[in-house]
């Protein structure tokens, strides 16, 4: 027994052993292999690099990059790695689509591995991008190259669950965030340490450092550790020394393989831009879309109401293709459905706001078509850039432009960016724009969003900072209006304090300028509301006349949409309900139309000589009854004899004496309608309290079935009348019928709370019901006294009875 035990035990022990020696020697060979990878990064050279094995990477970095199929690094990866490893701050800047997010999750993922880190060592490299969508796009390629590290990694973005993520972010090694959401966790999670921070990556460096974040920005950046490894990343770098001085950079090393390049856009990429009249830029997109049937287009445009107004729009008008829609004030669970349903679809159009221009890595799209001028250059370039991306990655990109935005091609041209003009072939361009018109007619809720979506246009356009460009005078918006099916332009409120500030800025210089778009608008709105009364719907609308008529409106010139030679009616069966996204409804603006009548002032003395005229007393309160009579003030009505002599009387002063005497003399009277008054409020409780019982009780009787439903019971007696009210001691039946017979005395309201409870569990039909439904005869129910009364009677014999029967007679 005791050498099996210490067999046992010996066993035991050796298992012991056998567990720690390999590990022990695991722990050994990575500290071995990790000395050497830190020792062959200060001999790394860019130019010697062909793939990625060749940079000193672990294994479990480089089986994460080969089962993705990433072989060979991307200029930007060949000449950052390297860099980064060596711990240097970078500043880099690639062509969109040539893998940068690679070029800085590799280096985290190194990092994190030579420091042998540990979910307890807390946060060790913070990404910060500036979108959700971006922020999950990176989260996910972490997710590919590093799912054989033993790192935690956390996507902390806006939308999503804060409690969640609270409970586990002194888990997280790597986080991967938006900066809002970053910064509430600093602020008020207590869990949330990020003072042994290694890394800090922020992707579209110069969007995160630009005006709209620069206060987050700034919060997190002083809660950051000093001593850490910085990198920024964008296609359109900032080289701004007061943003390098916000982070701290210590002597950044400046990467930039495009540079040298002769595009700064992806050489993939072709390039083109029309230039077209506002009115005609729907037409030309509704039929660019039908014309690219089989194709996946991502439209941009300026505002979230103009990207909402074009799908819903579009939707109705049946392209044959799938739509979606993607911009910021969507929900964030729709906005991950859109952006994963438009990456896995091939033949699909997606409207987007500049929320989609960044970052996004949409697989295989073919057009880009930005129907808004962009704000500036880099605009242009994230936009653009969403096609043609990767290795091999072809696209095509269409710039839309008004006339007067045809200024910004100079900038793209300076900045690199190979564009050429190109026509509109007006054979190939189908507006529908009676179709639209009379869509907006039928619906008003699509009235109002296209009300919203001209309002937002034009205000963004009044916002845009280029003033050489965005000119808001020169749009000519009667006619936008109307080519989104507006035949009356909505109000612009912020219009009319731009022509008010600048009609007092002309005043006060001497100068008598009228600004031109307000007073068109003003014009037009007398002019299209005629029209819009008038409309006859088989006539063509006058607005396509009138626009086409337009002295500044150039007659289109050919281009060529690359007909897929689909015809119409086989896409129209093909449109799918499933594929049309609802969209939330935004809040409202004041987009009233302008009333046809100028209101005249109103005026003090106008208001008093309405009053005069219509004899209206001012300053009295008159009350009616219902009926619509006037109630005299009971108060001014005297009683009294006294009290009328006095008031009849005319004379002048006052008689305090006389007064005082009158005053009590009505004092009398007051007193007794006072006591009326509250015997008639008492009356009216009382009223209203027994009528409520009587409510109660023809409920409990009857449940929720109305009388008409339930048998005619109204032969029974009443109970109440035959008990005279009492209830009959130790006899559960009798209580128990009663108790629902007599609900208005007040003893039984106990009673009546318990069956009331009992009813809630068990539905119980009442006594009477229940002895009609077991057909016994109605006269064993009657009520005990009565029952008594005729016992005695038929104990009588007949002779005896009528003997009474004479003697009560003879009584009379
Ligand atoms: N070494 C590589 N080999 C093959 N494909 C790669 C490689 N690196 C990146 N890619 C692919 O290229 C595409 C673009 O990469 P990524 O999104 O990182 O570009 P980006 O430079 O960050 O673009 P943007 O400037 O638009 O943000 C992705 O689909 C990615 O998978």
């Amino acid at each position: 027994m005791k050498q099996n035990e210490k067999a046992q035990k010996n066993q035991g022990r050796r298992k012991k052993i056998q567990l720690y020696k390999p590990r022990k020697k695991k722990s050994v060979e990575e500290d071995a292999a990790i000395q050497y990878l830190q020792a062959q990064y200060a001999k790394i050279v860019p130019g010697d690099i062909k793939t990625f094995k060749d940079f000193p990477l672990s294994q479990k970095t480089l089986k994460g990059l080969k089962d993705h199929n990433y072989i060979t690094p991307t200029e930007i990866q060949k000449q950052s790695i390297g860099y980064a490893l060596q711990g240097k701050d970078i500043l880099g800047a690639a062509q969109t689509g040539s893998g940068k997010t690679l070029a800085f999750l590799i280096p985290i993922l190194e990092n994190l591995f030579c420091k042998k880190w540990t979910r307890l060592d807390g946060v060790g490299a913070l990404v910060i991008s500036p979108t959700r969508e971006l922020a999950y796009q990176i989260y996910e390629t972490l997710r590919k190259v590093g799912s054989l590290h033993d790192f935690s990694a956390g996507l902390i973005i806006g939308g999503q669950n804060l409690k969640f993520e609270r409970k586990r972010m002194d888990q997280m090694n790597i986080l991967i965030s938006t900066p809002g959401r970053l910064l509430q966790h600093m602020d008020e999670n207590p869990l949330f340490d990020c003072s042994h921070l290694q890394m800090l990556v922020l992707d579209e460096a110069d969007r995160c450092l630009d005006m709209g974040f620069e206060t987050t920005m700034n919060a997190i950046i002083e809660n950051l550790p000093l001593e850490r490894q910085t990198l920024l990343f964008s296609a359109t770098q900032t080289k701004s020394v007061k943003d390098l001085a916000r982070l701290s950079l210590k002597f950044p090393t400046y990467i930039a393989p495009h540079e040298q390049a002769a595009t700064a856009t992806p050489d993939l990429l072709q390039q083109s831009y029309i230039v077209c009249e506002i009115n005609d830029k729907l037409g030309i997109l509704w039929s660019f879309i039908r014309n690219h049937l089989k194709q996946k287009i991502l439209v941009f445009m300026a505002t979230c109401k103009q990207v909402k107004y074009a799908h819903e729009l579009f939707c109705k008008l049946r392209p044959g293709v799938s739509l979606l829609a993607l911009y910021g004030t969507l929900h964030q669970e729709k906005r991950e459905r859109i952006y994963n349903e438009f990456c896995r679809k091939s033949n699909v159009v997606l409207f987007a706001t500049d929320l989609a221009s960044r970052g996004l890595d949409f697989p295989r799209v073919n057009w880009v078509i930005q129907m808004d001028c962009p704000e500036d250059v880099e605009t242009y370039i994230h936009r653009a850039g969403r096609t043609a991306r990767g290795v091999l990655g072809k696209g095509e990109g269409l710039l839309m432009l008004l006339p007067s935005e045809e200024k910004i091609v100079v900038d793209l041209q300076k900045a690199k960016i190979p564009i050429n003009k190109i026509s509109v072939d007006p054979s190939k361009v189908q507006a529908p724009q009676r179709k639209i018109e009379s869509l907006l007619s039928d619906n008003t809720d699509l009235k109002q969003s296209a009300q919203r979506a001209f309002v937002s246009y034009v205000k963004a356009v009044y916002m845009m900072k280029n003033k050489d460009i965005f000119n808001v005078q020169e749009l000519d918006t009667d006619a936008y209006a109307r080519s989104l099916g507006l035949i009356i332009p909505p109000r612009i409120k912020f219009m009319y304090k731009f022509h008010k500030k600048n009609v007092q800025k002309n005043e006060i210089s001497g100068e008598s300028e009228t600004d031109d778009v307000v007073d068109k608008l003003k014009a037009n709105t007398a002019d299209y509301s005629t029209d819009e009364d008038e409309a006859e719907p088989d006539k063509p609308a006058p607005v396509v006349e009138k626009v086409t008529k337009k002295p500044n409106s150039k007659k289109l010139e050919t281009f060529d949409f690359h007909n897929d030679d689909e015809s119409d009616d086989d896409f129209l069966q093909k449109v799918k309900k499933n594929d049309v996204e609802e969209i939330d409804d935004v809040t409202q603006e004041d987009e009233r139309p302008m009333s046809k009548k100028k209101a005249k002032p109103l005026t003090k003395a106008a208001v008093a000589k309405k009053i005069l005229k219509k004899k209206i007393q001012v300053n009295t309160k008159v009350k009616f009854t219902e009926e619509g009579e006037a109630i005299g003030d009971e108060k001014k009505d005297v009683k009294s004899e006294l009290a009328k002599q006095f008031t009849n009387e005319d004379v002048g002063g006052i008689d305090i004496e006389r007064a005082k005497e009158v005053l009590q003399e009505e004092d009398k009277f007051d007193k007794i309608r006072f006591r009326e008054k509250v015997k008639a409020k008492h009356k009216e409780q009382k009223q209203k309290l027994k009528n409520k019982k009587k409510d109660e009780q023809e409920q409990d009787e009857f449940g929720s079935q109305s009388e008409s439903d339930g048998p005619d019971l109204s032969w029974l007696p009443d109970p109440d009348k035959v008990y005279d009210g009492k209830v009959g001691a130790g006899d559960d039946s009798d209580q128990q019928s009663i108790g629902i017979a007599s609900g208005n005395s007040d003893d039984d309201d106990d009673d009546d709370d318990n069956q009331s409870e009992e009813n809630d569990k068990f539905h119980r039909p009442s006594k009477r019901k229940l002895v009609e439904s077991k057909g016994i005869p109605q006269e064993s129910v009657a009520p005990r006294k009565i029952k008594r009364v005729q016992d005695i009677s038929g104990a009588l014999s007949v002779q005896e009875a009528e003997a009474l029967a004479m003697q009560l007679l003879g009584k009379r």
